[in-house]
C-alpha cells in the first residue's frame, strides 16, 4: 500500500497516556482535548491527519464531511456505532478500532452484574449505607444450576461462558450470531415476543450495547415480572435521559464502565496507537473495519501492482473517446502472484477509473462505495495457471467495450494490450504518453513525429502493435504532453493523452 502519512493526530476523549506517547515516539503530533461539542470537533478537524475516540466521540457525516486529509479513524475500543463508517468510507478514511483490548474486561463486568443481580449486592449496599440492616429483604438465588443463555458467542462471550462454568451454571442457550448482527443498533434482540418466550422472572444483563434490547420492551417485563431483574451497563442513548430503567428497583445499571479498567484502556490505547504507527511504516493494516481489502496490500510488491491497477484505469478512462459514464467493470487477475490480490487490485483499478470523474478523491478505501453510488457494476474474477501476474480491465461505456490488460515485469508497469491492440513490446506505463488509434501505415510514425517536432514536444518511444490489419492502437512517449491534440485528427481515429 502506499504510505500513508499521518502527522497530526486529536485524541478527543480520555485514552490511555500510552496511547499519546507512543504516537509521538513515532514523529507523530498529538493534542488531545476533551469533551468537544459537535461544533468543536467540525472547527478543529480539518487540521488533522488522524483522530482518536472511545465511543462519547460522536463521529457523524457532518464530522467526517469536514475533515480536510483525514486519513484515519481510531477506536481505542471494540464498538465504532459512535462513527458513521459509511461516511468515513465514502470520504477515504480508514475507521480501525481494536477489538480485543477489553474483552477480558467486558466479560468480567457481565459475570459481576450477574452475581450481583442473583445476589442483589448493589441494593443491600445502598440499604446498608442508609443504615438499614435488612436481611429478608435481599433473599437471592444461587448461580448454580441455573441456565445461562449468552447471545453471540464472540470473544466476550465466549469469555463469559468460560468463567460461568466454574460458578456451575450451565449454558444451554448460546446463540450464535456475528458481531455485526450485535452491534447493529437496529437490531432488537430482546423484545416484547422474545421476552413472552423467555422463563417467568428471567434476568438479563446486557454489557454489549443498548440497541439490541427494546428498552419499553424491558420496562414492560420488568413491571409484569416477566423479567426479574436488569443489569444494565449500556444503553440506547447515553446517558439516558429517559431515567425508567435506570430507577426500577430490580435494574442494577453502570454508566457504560465494560472496558473501564486500568488494564482494558492500557491494551486498547497501546494497540490503537501500534496499529496507527504499523500502518504508517508499511509493516501492515490491522484492526481496520471498512478497509480490510488493504490488510493484503503491505505485502512485497504489491505497492507496484497497485500502481498498475491504478493506471491501466487511467488509460481506459484516457480512451474510452467520449468520457461517458461506464456502467460495468470486469477486473480479472491472473497468475500465482496475484492469487488473493483480486480485491485490492480491483479498488486500485477503480481509483484510476474514477480519478477526474468522481466529485470525491477516490481511493483505496472508497473506490468500490463510490462506484457502486454511481451505479457502476464492478465484477472480479481470478483465473489461476499463468505464472506471470497480469491484470485485465474491460469496461462498458454506452454498448461498447473497451480493455486493457497490463502486468509488472522486473519491477515495472506495462502494458500489454489496448482494446485488442496487443503491442509487439510491452509498453512501459510510465512519464507522459500518447495513445493513438489508427490504421497501419508507413506514414504514421513519420507524420507523428513531424507533427511532435512542430509542437516542440520529443517522441521518447514508439510502440506499435503486433497485427497490421485494421485500425490498432499505437502508444508513443512524450517528452511533455501536447497543448492540444486537435491536430492529430487528420492522422488518427482517436488520440488520448495522459500522464502516469
Ligand atoms: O465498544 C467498546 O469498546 C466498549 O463499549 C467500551 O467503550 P468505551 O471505550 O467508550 O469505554
Amino acid at each position: 500500500m502506499a504510505p500513508v502519512s499521518i502527522k497530526r493526530i486529536l485524541i478527543s476523549e480520555s485514552v490511555d497516556p500510552c496511547c499519546k506517547k507512543i504516537l509521538q515516539e513515532n514523529g507523530i503530533q498529538v493534542t488531545e482535548k476533551q469533551n468537544m461539542s459537535k461544533d468543536d470537533l467540525i472547527a478543529e478537524i480539518k487540521d488533522y491527519d488522524g483522530l482518536v475516540v472511545r465511543s462519547a466521540t460522536k463521529v457523524t457525516a457532518d464530522v467526517i464531511n469536514a475533515t480536510g486529509n483525514l486519513q484515519i479513524i481510531g477506536r481505542a475500543g471494540t464498538g465504532v456505532d459512535n462513527v458513521d463508517v459509511d461516511a468515513a468510507t465514502k470520504k477515504g478514511i480508514i475507521v480501525m478500532n481494536t477489538p480485543s483490548g477489553n474483552t477480558i474486561s467486558a466479560a468480567e463486568l457481565t459475570c459481576t452484574l450477574l452475581m450481583s443481580l442473583s445476589r442483589h449486592v448493589p441494593q443491600a449496599a445502598m440499604s446498608m449505607k442508609a443504615g438499614n440492616w435488612d436481611r429478608k429483604k435481599f433473599m437471592g438465588a444461587e448461580m448454580y444450576g441455573k441456565i445461562l443463555g449468552i447471545v453471540g458467542l464472540g470473544r466476550i462471550g465466549k469469555e463469559v461462558a468460560t468463567r460461568m462454568q466454574p460458578s456451575a451454571m450451565i449454558q444451554s442457550l448460546l446463540l450464535s450470531c456475528g458481531p455485526s448482527v450485535i452491534t447493529s443498533p437496529s437490531t432488537r434482540l430482546l423484545n416484547d415476543t422474545s421476552f413472552a418466550k423467555c422463563k417467568k422472572g428471567v434476568k438479563v444483563v446486557n454489557c454489549a450495547r443498548g440497541g439490541i434490547i427494546d428498552e419499553d420492551a424491558l420496562l414492560r417485563a420488568l413491571e409484569s415480572g416477566q423479567c426479574g431483574g436488569a443489569g444494565l451497563d449500556v444503553f440506547v442513548e447515553e446517558p439516558p435521559k429517559n431515567r425508567a430503567l435506570v430507577n426500577h428497583p430490580n435494574v442494577i445499571s453502570c454508566p457504560h464502565l465494560g472496558a473501564s479498567t486500568k488494564e482494558a484502556q492500557a491494551r486498547c490505547g497501546q494497540d490503537i496507537a501500534l496499529q496507527i504507527v504499523d500502518m504508517v511504516m508499511g509493516k501492515g493494516l490491522v484492526g481496520a473495519v471498512n478497509a480490510q481489502v488493504l490488510a493484503s496490500t503491505f505485502s512485497p510488491g504489491s505497492h507496484q501492482w497497485i500502481k498498475l491497477g491504478e493506471a491501466i484505469g487511467v488509460v481506459l478512462r484516457s480512451c474510452t473517446t467520449s468520457k461517458q459514464p461506464f456502467s460495468q467493470v470486469q477486473i480479472t487477475t491472473q497468475g500465482d502472484c496475484l492469487k488473493g490480490s483480486s480485491g485490492y487490485m480491483t479498488s486500485a483499478v477503480m481509483v484510476g477509473l474514477l480519478t477526474d470523474v468522481s466529485k470525491s478523491c477516490p481511493n483505496l478505501v472508497n473506490s468500490l462505495s463510490l462506484a457502486k453510488e454511481s451505479g457502476i457494476m464492478v465484477t472480479r474474477n481470478h483465473s489461476e495457471g499463468l505464472t506471470q501476474g497480469a491484470c485485465e480491465v474491460e469496461i462498458s461505456v454506452n454498448g461498447s467495450s473497451y480493455r486493457a490488460t497490463g502486468s509488472v515485469q522486473g519491477g515495472a508497469l506495462v502494458l500489454l494490450e489496448l482494446n485488442r491492440s496487443v503491442f509487439r513490446q510491452p509498453v512501459s506505463l510510465t512519464g507522459n504518453l500518447l495513445f493513438l488509434k489508427a490504421a497501419a501505415s508507413p506514414q504514421l510514425l513519420p507524420s507523428v513525429t513531424g507533427l511532435l517536432a512542430t509542437a516542440g514536444v520529443e517522441m521518447e518511444s514508439f510502440s506499435a502493435p503486433a497485427a497490421r490489419n485494421g485500425d490498432q492502437w499505437y502508444c508513443v512517449g512524450l517528452s511533455s504532453l501536447l497543448g492540444d491534440l486537435g491536430a492529430l485528427k487528420p492522422l488518427v481515429k482517436e488520440a488520448a493523452q495522459l500522464s502516469v
